[in-house]
């Protein structure tokens, strides 16, 4: 928590990420990294793994067998840059190579897959501009094109990042017109930030109909700054909520809805003397990107993201007043919706009775017993509605 983004970067994430050239070291992490997101309710995830081809089939393959819906990408990086790393990299030939082979590796798992539960994609990942060569992004811009996948990478985070960006790329306007010049930018791009984005930018996000991962703890805890949100919906940019582990310290999509909350009130306090203003996120728009806008991400808007008939029962059973519970229920004053707002806000893991992801319960306690008709069906079906 004491550097910015690109100090950040090479002191501590890219040591700890080449651990993961040994498979065991994987073995060892990435059964808990999944269980714990499990646990705390993260029913599709979007994974950044590592550059190492076996560490992430490991993770697809633990992904798939604790039944969570994954995104999962092997990273992507060929330029040693001693200013960013010298030695965590590869060369472009094995990352074009190595991605093609994790690409088929995880479709596999799917073709594979006897019950058709295999909830498994691959992303493709480069780690951002400034670690990947040009002939590199042009590469992954055609293996995305070629497997008919998804695309995440980070932009415009931090500014001293983007000063890179322009250094190394000198001919392209802006940060975002570097993926769009590698045919990086489509409906199914997810990018991870966009704090700084220019108008420009913002515009050709849109026209593209990219995906904004808004990921506000790690936006405080790096010092990037703080995403408006408020102004990419209003301009019509898809967003959604991320933990952005371990640049954000907390690994619960909870969390991101009350940093969001925060940054859309930081953002809202600056603005309020300028000609524009641009209110805080309200508790039903939270909601929405914790839950739609990342569905929307994913382009799963018509199989999940809200308990529409039709759709897959990915969800959480929340028991308000479970054991250690943090909310305080009050019979009297609390009505449905208090208890909800309650629950976003001060809720966690105990409060989490069970996950489902496509029916199946994926974690949690016995629920056998539960007290089914303790809040009225009636009640319960009207805040959904108010929620939707
Ligand atoms: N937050 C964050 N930003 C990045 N930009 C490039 N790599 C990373 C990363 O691992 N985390």
């Amino acid at each position: 928590m004491d550097l910015p983004l690109l100090d950040w970067l090479k002191k501590y994430t890219f040591p700890l990420e080449q651990s993961y050239s040994s498979l065991n070291f994987a073995e060892k992490i990435y059964p808990i990294v999944v269980n714990h997101l499990l646990s705390c309710g993260t029913t599709t995830a979007v994974y950044f793994a590592t550059i190492h081809l076996e560490a992430s089939e490991f993770l697809a393959k633990i992904v798939q067998l604790k039944g969570q819906r994954g995104f999962i990408g092997k990273v992507n990086m060929d330029r040693k840059d001693p200013e960013i790393s010298e030695t965590y990299g590869e060369t472009t030939e094995s990352s074009v190579k190595n991605t093609e082979k994790f690409v088929e590796y995880v479709l596999n798992l799917k073709h594979e897959s006897t019950d058709k539960s295999c909830l498994v994609t691959p992303i493709i990942t480069p780690r951002f501009a400034i670690s990947c060569s040009s002939e590199l992004l042009n590469s992954l811009g055609e293996i995305a094109e070629k497997y008919n996948i998804p695309i995440q990478s980070h932009l415009s985070e931090n500014t001293e990042e983007i000063a890179t960006v322009s250094k190394l790329f000198p001919h392209l306007a802006n940060y975002t017109s570097v993926y769009d010049h590698h045919n990086l930018l489509n409906h199914r791009t997810i990018m991870a930030h966009g704090v700084h984005l220019s108008p420009q930018e913002r515009k050709l996000l849109k026209e593209r109909n990219v995906g904004i991962s808004h990921c506000p703890n790690s936006n405080f805890t790096l010092c990037s700054g703080v995403c408006n949100v408020r102004q990419l919906l209003d301009e019509g940019i898809k967003v959604g909520l991320g933990t952005d582990i371990s640049g954000g310290f907390s690994k619960s999509i909870l969390d991101s809805i009350r940093n969001a909350s925060i940054a859309s009130r930081t953002i809202y306090m600056s603005s309020k003397t300028s000609d524009k203003d641009f209110p805080p996120l309200t508790l039903s728009e939270l909601t929405y990107l914790a839950t739609m806008g990342g569905a929307q991400l994913v382009n799963l808007e018509n199989v999940i993201g809200n308990f529409t008939v039709g759709k897959e029962f990915d969800a959480l059973l929340i028991d308000p007043e479970a054991e250690r519970s943090p909310i305080h229920i009050v019979d009297e004053l609390d009505t449905i919706h208090r208890i909800f707002e309650k629950f976003m806000f001060l809720g966690d893991e105990r409060n989490i009775k069970a996950v489902f992801v496509k029916g199946c319960k994926v974690s949690g306690t016995d629920i056998t017993n539960l007290e089914t008709n303790k809040y009225d069906e009636k009640l319960l079906a009207k805040f959904y509605i108010n929620y939707n």
